[in-house]
């Protein structure tokens, strides 16, 4: 099976009929804050139906690139593609196939579980009826089917993550980004939240890019794009980088890449 990331992304729907679009295309994005450079010629792809994780340090550019995915921040240089809609030429098609979880909380927490996603839908402009509907089917997806009426603020941190995971899934995404959604979190609350996000891509083939700096939420067989300091520094299978750094694993792999000191990353 080919691998689920690649370093240089196959661009647009145009040039893909064989194959089908990769879920999202990241092309030579650059991103200043006035004389910061956050990200240096960022490219990668992550194929359709595939859990790929973006491996990073605190800083190295994880949430700028979802801010600019997702259009809160303007692509500066390079361009960003879902399913192969450029999202400035495109926005509306690429935000259609696009479901996010960002790092800082934003439920309501007055509303009860059901209302967070029925003014969610409505910001989609979905009907009522079709807003119920598949509020109920995204609520058993992550396993939050009982606490429908419940306030937001009696949920556990790891149930907010789950229904923040439901609400992003109301529109039926193909791809979904989530930055650093577990943490906080104690290990089974994180361990959840994983395998229901795993269950989402073998499942419903969604494709997802699930933002880290938490090692053991990659697996071996996992895709993996390490970012480091604004650059990518390898993509490809986790086994595969772990060898190639001639590594035992991978704390000492990303260690040995980065040069990052013992305790920069946990755990
Ligand atoms: N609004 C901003 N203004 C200035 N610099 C910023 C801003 N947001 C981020 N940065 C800088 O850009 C770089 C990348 O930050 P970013 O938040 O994207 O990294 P990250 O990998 O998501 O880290 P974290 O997990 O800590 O959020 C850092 O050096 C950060 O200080």
């Amino acid at each position: 099976m080919n691998g689920c990331v690649a370093q240089s992304p196959t661009g647009g729907i145009e040039g893909a009929e064989a194959t089908g679009p990769v879920a999202l295309s990241v092309e030579g994005v650059s991103h200043r804050y006035g004389d910061r450079l956050a990200l240096d010629r960022v490219s990668f792809s992550v194929s359709p139906a595939c859990f790929a994780a973006l491996l990073g340090l605190n800083g190295a550019g994880k949430s700028t690139l979802f801010s600019l995915a997702t259009r809160l921040l303007r692509i500066q240089s390079g361009a960003i593609r879902v399913f192969g809609h450029d999202i400035q030429a495109h926005p509306g098609e690429a935000l259609r196939l696009l479901g996010v979880v960002f790092q800082p909380r934003t439920l309501d927490l007055e509303l009860s579980v059901t209302q967070n996603l029925l003014y969610h839908a409505a910001l989609h402009g979905m009907g009522r009826r079709e807003a119920l509907k598949r509020s109920a089917e995204a609520l058993a997806r992550v396993g939050l089917t009982e606490r429908g009426r419940d306030k937001v603020r009696g949920l556990s941190g790891g149930q907010m993550r789950r229904l923040e995971i439901a609400r992003a899934l109301l529109h039926r995404p193909r791809l979904l980004l989530l930055d650093e959604p577990t943490v906080g979190l104690d290990v089974k609350a994180r361990a959840d939240i994983l395998g229901h996000v795993r269950r989402l891509v073998a499942e419903d083939g969604i494709g997802v890019l699930w933002a880290t700096h938490l090692l053991d939420e990659i697996r071996p067989e996992d895709d993996l794009v390490v970012l480091h300091q604004g650059q990518v520094l390898s993509t490809g299978k986790t086994s595969r980088f772990v060898a190639a750094a001639g590594a035992e694993d991978l704390r000492s792999a990303f260690t040995r890449l980065t040069g990052a000191g013992v305790g920069s990353l946990a755990p």
